[in-house]
């Protein structure tokens, strides 16, 4: 875990003010057991640190399905930020609005604000594909192109045109090769993968172990110079080894980058977050606070329910 520092401070205040998003403030917590109660108090979590992310407001909606509930909460730069909660309680779906991932799912509108830096992404003018490049996305089952390992890293920069290599490289006369091989053993090596691959970057990363393609994958996320790395079960396909690696390598990555992990895995939250939201159902975020906190003195009894296995 990175070293944060944050606050935590219990007030009272009025419902209309419950996730009114005051960038300033990060999000609320609760204690409630039922609605009413959930009106009337929460725990507001100030963040000494700037926020990567700040969600105001946020409402998502499949159809008629109400499948997250008026979320605020701030997301801080370079740690990692950890969402639980059991199946079905919104938080892939969450974890999709902070790079409009849930703008491919027909059925979805997304309401609220969301705020990356100083854009708020749900303007009419982002430009996703930039979008995706400041906020890369890895997700449960490795999914490298059937391309080579270097291939599946320059392909990024590539396409975006910071490299001209490959095909084009060679029409162009192979300028960006030297570059080229500094960005792959980089990202690699950022990716802990270099030394089992350095001798395998024209191979086919199909050929790979999983656990190898997950981290090429997040590797080929790196490549193209991302400020946030989403993961969705990252480690959840991988056996406990590969998991292993795969934590190690989230908890390194926070030193330089922004991590919003998706986890079913409570013991694994525990370890590599530095603050986690949990999700209950029906989409609402019920409390939110630094990783300590919630696992060893969590302010709502339902999420304490939760942590300790009781439900879920
Ligand atoms: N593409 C979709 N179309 C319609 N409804 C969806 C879609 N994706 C998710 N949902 C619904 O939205 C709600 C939240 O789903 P989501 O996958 O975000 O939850 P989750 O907490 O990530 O679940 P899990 O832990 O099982 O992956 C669920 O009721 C789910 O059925």
């Amino acid at each position: 875990m990175s070293d944060q520092s944050t606050t935590s401070t219990r007030v009272e205040q009025p419902a209309d003010d419950v996730g009114s998003g005051d960038p300033a403030v990060g999000t609320h917590t609760v204690d409630a057991e039922t609605d009413e109660q959930l009106d009337e108090s929460w725990v507001e979590y100030e963040f000494e640190d700037d926020a990567a992310i700040s969600v105001s407001d946020l409402d998502v909606y499949y159809g008629d399905d109400h499948a997250i509930d008026d979320i605020s909460m701030e997301i801080p730069e370079k740690s990692v930020t950890a969402l639980i909660g059991p199946s079905g309680c919104g938080k892939s779906t969450f974890l999709r609005c902070l790079n409009r991932m849930n703008d491919r799912i027909d059925s979805a509108r997304v309401e609220g604000t969301v705020e990356v830096g100083d854009e708020n992404i749900y303007e009419g003018d982002t430009d996703l594909v930039q979008l995706r490049k400041r906020v890369g996305m890895v997700f449960q089952s490795p999914n490298p192109f059937p391309k080579s390992v270097r291939d599946n890293i320059a392909y990024g920069p590539r396409k975006h045109g910071d490299l001209n290599t490959g095909l084009l490289g060679r029409l162009l006369g192979n300028d960006d090769q030297q570059r080229e091989d500094e960005l792959v053993e980089r990202c690699l090596r950022q990716s802990a993968l270099w030394e089992e691959v350095s001798d395998r970057l024209d191979d086919n990363a199909l050929g790979l172990s999983g656990g190898q393609q997950q981290r090429l994958c997040i590797a080929r996320c790196l490549a193209v110079d991302p400020d946030v790395i989403l993961m969705d079960e990252p480690a959840s396909a991988l056996d406990p080894v590969a998991t292993a690696k795969i934590e190690d390598l989230i908890e390194e990555l926070a030193e330089e980058y922004t991590v919003v992990v998706v986890t079913h895995n409570m013991q694994q939250a525990a370890r590599i977050s530095d603050q986690t939201a949990v999700f209950l159902t029906g989409g609402q975020l019920v409390e939110y606070d630094q990783t300590d906190k919630i696992f060893e003195n969590p302010e709502s009894d339902r999420v304490e329910d939760y942590v300790t296995g009781k439900f879920g």
